[in-house]
């Protein structure tokens, strides 16, 4: 289809006006950008299943009805999350060649989760009481975008301690996109979609997994079969490591240095990309912590010392 790149503007899932790239043609407005990579393509799940749906269509531009809430959100926050990975850490979408960014919102009935199908994102409306709309959360959106980069790269296989080191990667780059926009940003995981009747909790919480029930230390890991053998549980090892190393603090006795979380996106983007593989483990993600922070910062920088802490700190050797 024929047609030209223009601004659309509209309403957020917390009611918040944001503006973002459409297609301008004489259908009228798609929600494809085409000034990013090889584009970003939400489409209307329209409460089924079957994805991805048809490519989101408006008559006008201006997105404000609350069905054009979700995709509002899921259309602008994969733009910046590419804007993150592109100006950040020299990555052209998760393949590095400028893969389209596909996402599907309203996916499926009262659907409470978001995720990544292996070809793009999928987005559930929550049940109104649990969860709203999960693309309303700029941290869920990176979270899901990180699975494609993860994918792409160290390919952690989803089970088990890879697949927990796989989710905290998520998790991490999820909320430094945050601290990257300056989008009330904290080391919490989901807060803007997670029980809208509640405020303060969250979906998760970096800096004390614990509030989660999930492990803040190595001998506090799960060793069962559920959630792919601790994926989303173990992941508070990796998550509660990565807020240590950020920002320092004594964590069972043993006190680290804080980095500051540029620092942090630079090694783990450089661990996740150079040296974590598909079976690694914690110990191995020390081992390759260590190894990206020697090659940016010199083995005996401030920076390495730090890493060693971090993981000590959380019991992993
Ligand atoms: C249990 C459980 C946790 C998740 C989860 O993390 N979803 C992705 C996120 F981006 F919404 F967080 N799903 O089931
Ligand atoms: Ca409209
Ligand atoms: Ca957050
Ligand atoms: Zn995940």
């Amino acid at each position: 289809i024929s047609g030209t790149v223009v601004t659309g503007s509209g309403t957020g899932v917390l009611g918040d006006s944001k503006t973002f790239k459409t297609f301008s043609t004489a259908d009228g407005y798609y929600m494809f950008d085409g000034t990013r990579g090889n584009g970003i393509y939400t489409y209307d799940g329209r409460n089924q299943t079957r994805i991805p749906g048809s490519l989101w269509l408006d008559a006008d531009n201006r997105f404000n009805t609350s069905y054009d809430r979700a995709a509002v959100d899921a259309h602008t926050y994969a733009a910046w999350t590419y804007d993150y990975f592109r100006n950040v850490h020299n990555r052209n979408s998760y393949d590095n060649a400028g893969a389209e960014l596909v996402s599907t919102v309203h996916y499926g009935r009262s659907y409470n989760n978001a995720g990544w199908t292996g070809s793009q994102m999928i987005y559930g409306d929550g049940d109104g009481y649990n969860f709203r709309a999960f693309s309303g959360s700029l941290d869920v959106v990176a979270h899901e975008l990180t699975h494609a980069v993860t994918d792409f790269s160290a390919d952690l296989i989803y089970q088990n301690e890879s697949g927990a080191i796989n989710e905290s990667m998520s998790d991490i780059f999820g909320t430094l996109t945050e601290y990257h926009f300056n989008n009330n940003p904290d080391w919490l995981m989901g807060e803007d979609i997670y029980t809208p009747g509640t405020p303060g909790d969250a979906l998760r919480s970096m800096a004390d997994p614990t509030l989660a029930g999930d492990p803040d230390h190595y001998s506090k890991r799960y060793t069962g079969t559920q959630d792919n053998g601790g994926v989303h549980i173990n992941s508070g090892i990796g998550n509660k490591m990565a807020y240590l190393l950020a920002n320092g603090g004594t964590h069972y006795g043993v006190k680290v240095t804080g980095i500051g979380n540029d620092k942090v996106g630079k090694v783990m983007y450089r661990t996740l990309t150079q040296y974590l593989t598909p079976t690694s483990n914690y110990s191995h993600f020390r081992a390759s912590a260590v190894r990206a922070a020697t090659d940016l910062y010199g083995a005996s920088s401030a920076e390495v010392a730090s890493v060693k802490q971090a993981f000590s700190a959380v019991g992993v050797y």
